[in-house]
């Protein structure tokens, strides 16, 4: 098997030790010859290295090398794989993203609502350039991209680079929901095979089969509704929130029990619960900052002063590993199926094709090679065309610098939907993001003139 040399962008992530970790698990399936961080903060990037430096050492020996850097070029020439995780603007952001449509009742979230437009206009200028310079110095390396919102990014890389085929997006929700899916059925997840369609964060599990071809979707119905639904991977089994987003996932099949259906529709769904849960002081990113990140550092700093793994317990998680599973595929065209972002070309044959859909495909050397989910019904197909006009309005406004494309797609955003409040959230992000948004102008041509 040919090892493959790997870079990781956007190393100082809070995911990046989890993603070694992984990569430790997966070696047989993945094996790596050499693994480079690149990232611009180079405080953050260094302690995340520095630990991840001692873990290889320890569990990873047959790793010809692992340096980090901030150079470009130094990263990306040679690579075969690079996986982008960044976050333009930090977790510092994501709380104003998160606490600003609060002030007007409006869904505060990282990547749905007038958060996710928020975060998406920040990722999208950083995604281009990433993928413009690696492109300069490795043209045939696999870029999977996860950086969120990866919807609208990966609209955004769609309409930049049409003819680049070795970008892939993708999501570990629905892989972490089967997580939860085989912990019910008393089996592993990758013996699952999934049925679904959608958008990132958007989207319906049809089936649920496993790989000798019994269907379970009515057993894991049953199952949710009686017994009730939780998260099950390591990273979030034991989060207060995830436990909560879960545990929606049972109102959601009780109201509407033909599919299952990802977590993050709860905010489209039920979108004054989903604000009457919040405490503005305390949104999601905080708990991050004091959770998930402060937890990340700490290990981190155990493991370089004790300059050993010996006193900290280290998890893999289904992120991870499912990112590196879809690699592999790539890598060894081992025709796995996993759900992933791709155009859609009639994949779903009522839906316009040149969107970016969330659906399974078999993941092969030559790419994605999707599933053809058919025509979808009147209440999806009306969530979805709803959402996707949104999306692409985000991309719209980015390319155009329109006031009037962002105000639009808030509009349509079932979180939002009263222009008035559209307009008072976007003008307040704009302010919240004027060092990283580009400056949005009113269409002269639109000019009402008196
Ligand atoms: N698609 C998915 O399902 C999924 C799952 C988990 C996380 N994510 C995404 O992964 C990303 C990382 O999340 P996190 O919470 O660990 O964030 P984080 O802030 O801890 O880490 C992001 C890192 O990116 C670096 N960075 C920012 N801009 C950069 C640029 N232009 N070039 C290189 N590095 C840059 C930052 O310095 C930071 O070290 C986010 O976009 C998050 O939404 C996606
Ligand atoms: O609020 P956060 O930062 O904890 O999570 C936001 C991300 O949530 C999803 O990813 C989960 C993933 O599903 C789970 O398996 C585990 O690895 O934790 C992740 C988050 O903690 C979602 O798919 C991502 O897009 C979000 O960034
Ligand atoms: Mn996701």
């Amino acid at each position: 098997m040919k090892r493959q040399n790997l870079v990781v962008v956007g190393a100082g992530s809070t995911y990046t030790i989890g993603m070694i970790m992984s990569l430790i698990a997966e070696k047989e399936q993945f094996p790596l010859k050499s693994i480079t961080f690149y990232d611009t903060d180079v405080d953050r990037q260094e302690q995340v290295a520095k630990a991840s430096e001692i873990i290889l050492r320890e569990r990873y020996p047959e790793l010809d090398s692992f340096h980090y850097t901030t150079d470009k070029q130094e990263a990306f020439s040679n690579a075969d794989f690079v996986f982008i995780q960044i976050r333009t603007g930090g977790l510092a952001m994501r709380e104003k993203d998160e606490q600003i449509p609060l002030r007007y009742d409006a869904v505060g979230q990282e990547t749905c609502g007038p958060g996710g437009m928020a975060y998406g206009l920040r990722s999208i200028g950083d995604m281009i350039q990433l993928v413009n310079d690696v492109r300069s110095f490795s043209p045939d390396a696999w870029i999977l991209n996860y950086t969120n919102p990866a919807a609208i990014v990966a609209e955004a890389l769609r309409r930049e680079f049409p003819e680049d085929n070795k970008v892939l997006n993708i999501c570990d929700m629905p892989a972490a929901i089967m997580v939860s899916y085989a912990s019910i059925l008393g089996k592993e997840v990758f013996d699952l095979v999934p049925e679904y369609f959608g958008l990132n964060h958007f989207g319906w599990f049809t089936k649920i089969y496993d790989k000798q071809g019994v269907d379970h979707t009515n057993t894991l119905k049953r199952a949710i509704t009686e017994d009730g639904f939780i998260p099950e991977d390591a990273e979030i089994a034991n989060d207060p929130n995830w436990i909560k987003t879960f545990k929606q996932v049972e109102q959601m099949v009780t109201d509407f029990p033909e599919y299952l259906p990802n977590t993050y529709l709860q905010y489209y769904l039920y979108p004054t619960q989903m604000v009457e849960k919040e405490d503005p002081t305390n949104t999601r990113a905080r708990q991050v900052i004091n959770g998930r990140e402060k937890r990340v550092h700490t290990l981190a700093d155990q493991i370089i002063k004790d300059g050993s793994t010996e006193n900290v317990e280290l998890e893999v998680d289904i992120h991870g590993r499912y990112m590196v599973r879809v690699a592999a595929s790539m890598a060894y065209n081992n025709e796995d199926i996993f759900i992933v972002m791709v155009e859609n070309n009639g994949t779903i044959a009522n839906l316009q094709d040149d969107v970016m859909v969330e659906v399974p495909a078999m993941i092969t050397n030559r790419g994605p090679k999707p599933f053809s989910v058919g025509n979808i019904s009147t209440f999806y197909k009306g969530l979805i065309e709803n959402q996707l006009a949104y999306e692409k309005l985000v991309v719209d406004a980015y390319e155009q610098n329109s006031y009037e494309k962002a105000l639009q797609a808030l509009t349509l955003n079932r979180t939002v939907v009263d222009v008035p409040k559209a307009r008072k959230i976007l003008d307040d992000l704009i302010d919240a993001n004027k060092d990283y948004w580009p400056t949005l102008h009113a269409n002269k041509q639109h000019v009402v003139t008196s």
